[in-house]
């Protein structure tokens, strides 16, 4: 993702490139600068954009509270610890936090928060989210992002199940079933599946390439640059 959101921004009228930051910044070759730290660039920079590995966020927020920089963090994997110290450094500079930066996961996710009240009586609620055979976590970000809000609509009152199996697992009422496939190059894929006895509902979600990931981090980017310190998703961009 890195590489293909360089590549988005030096294609980009509208934003300057001005460092990356790796790990191992000398398998780079490059038309910008790549380093190891933030702290070995001597300038100053507008904004920050992460989608990397949650052992860099500790870095990142030191790097981004002490610049005062507004920040996207698109990086997933993350747990409870890692949102309490993304919710901590927002209060110094305004920074987004979204598992999924496409448009039409977040709408998704707002019609889940609309229906999923009406839709939890008589309805089984299944998530199947696929990806590429590289992707490290397992539910995906999105995934987590999406039975959250099922929950919340319905006053936390359901268990995640992930990847049944076994002879004695039969189905509750309240559980959300979470399933993970994993294979090839899908760039992401994230089903929500409410089953009833007459009717089965399924709302879909393909992103056809990592481009847009890329694309729609940068168009909520021009966003967040102009809002004020603090915590920002995805529903705070596009007001939804
Ligand atoms: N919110 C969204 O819309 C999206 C989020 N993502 C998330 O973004 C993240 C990256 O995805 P993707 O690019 O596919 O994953 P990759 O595994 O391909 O890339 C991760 C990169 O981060 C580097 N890295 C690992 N640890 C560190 C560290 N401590 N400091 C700096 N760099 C580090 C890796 O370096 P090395 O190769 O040397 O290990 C690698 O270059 C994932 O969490 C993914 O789920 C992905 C797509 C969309
Ligand atoms: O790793 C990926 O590729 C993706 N990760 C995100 C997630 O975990 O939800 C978003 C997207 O589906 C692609």
């Amino acid at each position: 993702m890195g590489q293909i959101l360089c590549r988005h921004l030096l294609e980009s009228q509208e934003f300057e490139l001005v460092f990356g930051v790796d790990k191992d910044p000398t398998k780079y070759e490059n038309q910008f600068p790549v380093f190891k730290n933030a702290y070995e660039f001597q300038g100053e920079i507008d904004l920050i954009i992460d989608f990397s590995h949650y052992s860099n966020l500790e870095a990142l927020i030191e790097y981004a509270t002490e610049k005062k920089v507004p920040t996207v963090i698109a990086t997933t994997g993350l747990t409870e610890n890692h949102m309490d110290l993304i919710k901590r450094a927002a209060k110094k500079i305004p920074l987004l936090y979204s598992p999924n930066m496409s448009l039409g996961i977040n709408i998704l996710n707002s019609i889940l928060r609309q229906y999923s009240r009406v839709l939890s009586d008589g309805f089984d609620v299944e998530i199947v989210e696929k990806h590429h055979n590289k992707k490290i976590d397992a539910p995906s970000g999105t995934a987590y992002l999406l039975a959250n809000t099922i929950n919340q609509a319905l006053d936390d009152s359901m268990e995640f199940n992930f990847g049944r199996v076994g002879t004695d697992c039969l189905r509750n009422e309240n559980e959300i079933g979470i399933h993970t496939v994993r294979g090839g190059s899908i760039s992401g894929e994230h089903t929500v599946i409410f089953a009833g006895e007459q009717e089965i509902i399924e709302i879909k979600h393909t992103a056809l390439s990592k481009d847009l990931f890329a694309h729609d981090a940068l168009r909520a980017s021009k966003v967040l640059v102009k809002k004020p310190k603090g915590y920002y998703t995805m529903d705070d961009i596009y007001n939804l």
